[in-house]
């Protein structure tokens, strides 16, 4: 897809489609000294990106988008082509958009100043892959990122290829963006802590990994159900009974932790909660909700690992449980609704001993 400039919807705020333009923008706010910061979206737009971009506004200077569907991330048998893509709805939701930060004036005398968005890169596939881009590993030419060792497990055993898209597309960003903080989601918690991995690795700066903010995750108000770009694919029925099983069963396995009960009967509680969702959806006369359950696990956060079936809250903060150290457990699940695969997780323990913002 080319995209000439005027392809491009009205926008308060500059859309770059090439790295040079960008970097000529960037060049600026290094002369005047100003923080960039930047959430990288595959656009589609929801209040939770909002979250995002308001967490920027509040500490930054500048605030940066990017909108890209990534074909690296996507396996070949995924929803690359039907992922929804509305960057003239995208752009207007940016663009009304403000939040007013208190900030010293000269005299150190505080007055209110209103950030809005600065700039939305929107790079085309040809810009951020020069060498072409396969979704086939097998096919791939060129240079890739891998975080070897912590893409395998958890959404990785599923999306065995996906991390590695993820971050070979996310270090182009970074490259290209050269942000002062960054912002990503909860929702998507393996890909935010892999990343701070990988900006930790590659001894990046721009941005370092303690500028890379994990968010918590933004929920329908109503139901609980996290907010998604593909929550758009599922229909109302399954949107309003069937989804928001998901958070339920993390909510039953949370509990069930909490109250001393071993990992396996955690899990165990939390499938319950699903299979009795199905029963009830699609009982006798009832129009058909298909739901299958990918995976509820719980991981140690710095390595992935699988906790031990036996394992209980006592053990797990005892010395010897996690090694003397005070790590928080994810809980993470994947459930298919009809043709959508939703994501959540829950933090079990201290969000900020894995450098989560609250
Ligand atoms: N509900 C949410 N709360 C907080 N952050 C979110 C939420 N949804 C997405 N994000 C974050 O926004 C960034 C961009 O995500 P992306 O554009 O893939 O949207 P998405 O809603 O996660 O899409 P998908 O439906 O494909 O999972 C990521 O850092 C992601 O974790
Ligand atoms: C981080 C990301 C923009 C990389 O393509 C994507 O995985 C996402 O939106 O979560
Ligand atoms: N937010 C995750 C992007 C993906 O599933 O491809």
């Amino acid at each position: 897809m080319s995209l000439s400039s005027n392809a491009l919807p009205a926008s308060p705020f500059p859309i770059f489609t090439t790295v040079a333009s960008y970097r000529e923008w960037r060049e600026k706010a290094y002369d005047e000294k100003k923080s960039v910061g930047f959430v990288a979206t595959m656009g589609a737009l929801h209040e939770g990106h909002l979250s995002l971009v308001r967490r920027s506004l509040a500490a930054n200077d500048l605030t940066v988008l990017s909108i890209f569907v990534n074909p690296a991330q996507f396996a070949p048998n995924e929803d690359l082509a039907t992922y929804p893509r509305s960057l003239p709805d995208d752009v207007e939701l940016l663009s009304s958009l403000s939040l007013s930060v208190d900030l010293p004036d000269e005299k150190g005398i505080s007055e209110s100043v209103t950030r809005t968005p600065s700039a939305l890169f929107l790079p085309t596939v040809s810009e951020m892959y020069p060498s072409g881009i396969s979704q086939d590993v097998s096919e791939q030419k060129g240079t890739f990122v891998e975080v070897k060792g912590y893409g395998h497990q958890m959404e990785g055993k599923t999306r065995p290829t996906f991390f590695r898209g993820v971050a070979t597309a996310v270090t182009k960003l970074f490259n290209v963006i050269e942000p002062t903080r960054t912002y990503f989601g909860q929702k998507d918690i393996q890909q935010a802590l892999l990343l701070r991995r990988m900006t930790r690795d590659l001894l990046l700066s721009h941005p370092s990994p303690e500028n890379l903010y994990i968010v918590p995750t933004a929920r329908d108000t109503i139901s609980s159900l996290a907010l998604a770009s593909r929550n758009a694919y599922l229909t109302p029925r399954e949107r309003d009974y069937a989804a928001p099983a998901l958070y339920d069963a993390l909510q039953v396995g949370e509990r069930a932790w909490e109250s001393g009960e071993t990992k396996a009967e955690c899990v165990s509680h939390a499938h319950r909660v699903i299979s009795e969702t199905m029963a009830r959806l699609n009982g006798i006369g009832k129009e058909r909700i298909e739901m299958q359950l990918d995976y509820i696990e719980f991981n140690d956060p710095e390595g992935f690992d699988v906790l031990p079936d036996a394992v209980t809250l006592e053990q797990w903060e005892s010395e010897e449980g996690r090694g003397g150290q005070e790590r928080p457990i994810i809980l993470s699940g994947a459930l298919w609704v009809g043709r959508t695969r939703l994501i959540d997780n829950i933090i079990l323990g201290d969000p900020l001993r894995i450098g989560m913002m609250i």
